[in-house]
């Protein structure tokens, strides 16, 4: 069985290509693929599966978390995602559509490797507390599609303990929440503004960036300063990307990357059903 390993901004994922939906791809497999020491390790799968979509997409991208879980979107995976189809021949370059389970997305895949994607709309759902390492800090909830709280602090996010998961409330996170915190570099740059984001990640932990995450994040800044929409750099631990946030939809740009690509032994995949 084949296999693919790229990242995106150091966020990174096995690919499974699996065009006829034939793949028993369960929460074991996923844990074990992603595992650093006895697997190939990521912080995600993406399984590709051609589909007669819904509309106009011939695409679908089953995203599942490293501990196995199902999540609605990846920002990251996505350009990886568009990237590996462009790259193993089944799309040419350009705009084509991928289905998730938070809606189809438009993808432009560009000639120097990067990827634009139409991330839907970032709908800030109210304010909550995060509890990080010992401090509370507010911030906005953010639906990408998966959940968001994200909070702009001034304390440097560097410093943040991100081993141990954020506290958060179950009730207005009853499926869990990636969390969030964000420093603002600069306000007004040419591009907009200058954001720092660290990222503890549902079902994974601390990540080395979330494609969400940063929408999320360039989202809560603007609804602090009471802005619907603008753009943003974003600097993770990975790389940077590039964040606008319009009335009824967002932008994702970023790099995305294929490493590797590889057979999977069949009788260790068999003995993880
Ligand atoms: N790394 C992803 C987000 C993956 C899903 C997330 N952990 C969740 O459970 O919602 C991204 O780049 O967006």
């Amino acid at each position: 069985m084949e296999f693919v390993k790229g990242h995106g901004t150091e966020n990174d994922f096995v690919i499974l290509p699996d065009l006829d939906d034939q793949l028993d791809l369960t929460p074991a497999r996923v844990q074990a693929l992603c595992d650093r020491q006895r697997g190939l390790g990521a912080d995600g799968v993406l399984r590709v599966v051609r589909t007669s979509g819904v509309s106009g997409g011939k695409w679908f991208m089953d995203y599942r978390n490293a501990d196995g879980s199902i999540a609605e979107m990846c920002g990251n995976g996505l350009r990886v995602f568009a990237r590996y189809l462009v790259d193993a021949g089944h799309q040419p370059q350009g705009e084509f559509v991928v289905g998730t389970r938070a809606g189809d997305r438009t993808v432009v895949t560009h000639p120097d490797g990067s990827v634009t994607n139409d991330m839907g709309p970032a709908r800030v759902t109210g304010t909550s507390i995060a509890a990080v390492d010992g401090h509370g800090i507010g911030g906005f909830a953010v639906d990408v599609g998966n959940p968001h709280l994200a909070c702009v602090t001034d304390t440097p996010v560097d410093g943040f303990d991100l081993t141990v998961p954020p506290g958060f409330d179950p009730v207005m996170f009853p499926h869990g929440v990636n969390v969030e915190l964000i420093n603002v570099l600069d306000p007004d740059t040419p591009r907009g503004g200058a954001l720092r984001m660290r990222v503890y990640e549902r079902g994974v932990g601390e990540t080395r960036s979330c494609g969400t995450g940063t929408v999320a994040s360039v989202a809560s800044w603007l609804a602090g300063q009471g802005r619907t929409t603008g753009s943003a750099t974003v600097d993770v631990l990975g790389g940077q990307v590039f964040v606008t946030i319009e009335p009824t939809t967002s932008t994702l740009t970023g790099p995305a990357v294929l490493v590797a690509r590889g057979e999977l032994d069949k009788s260790w995949w068999d003995a993880l059903a």
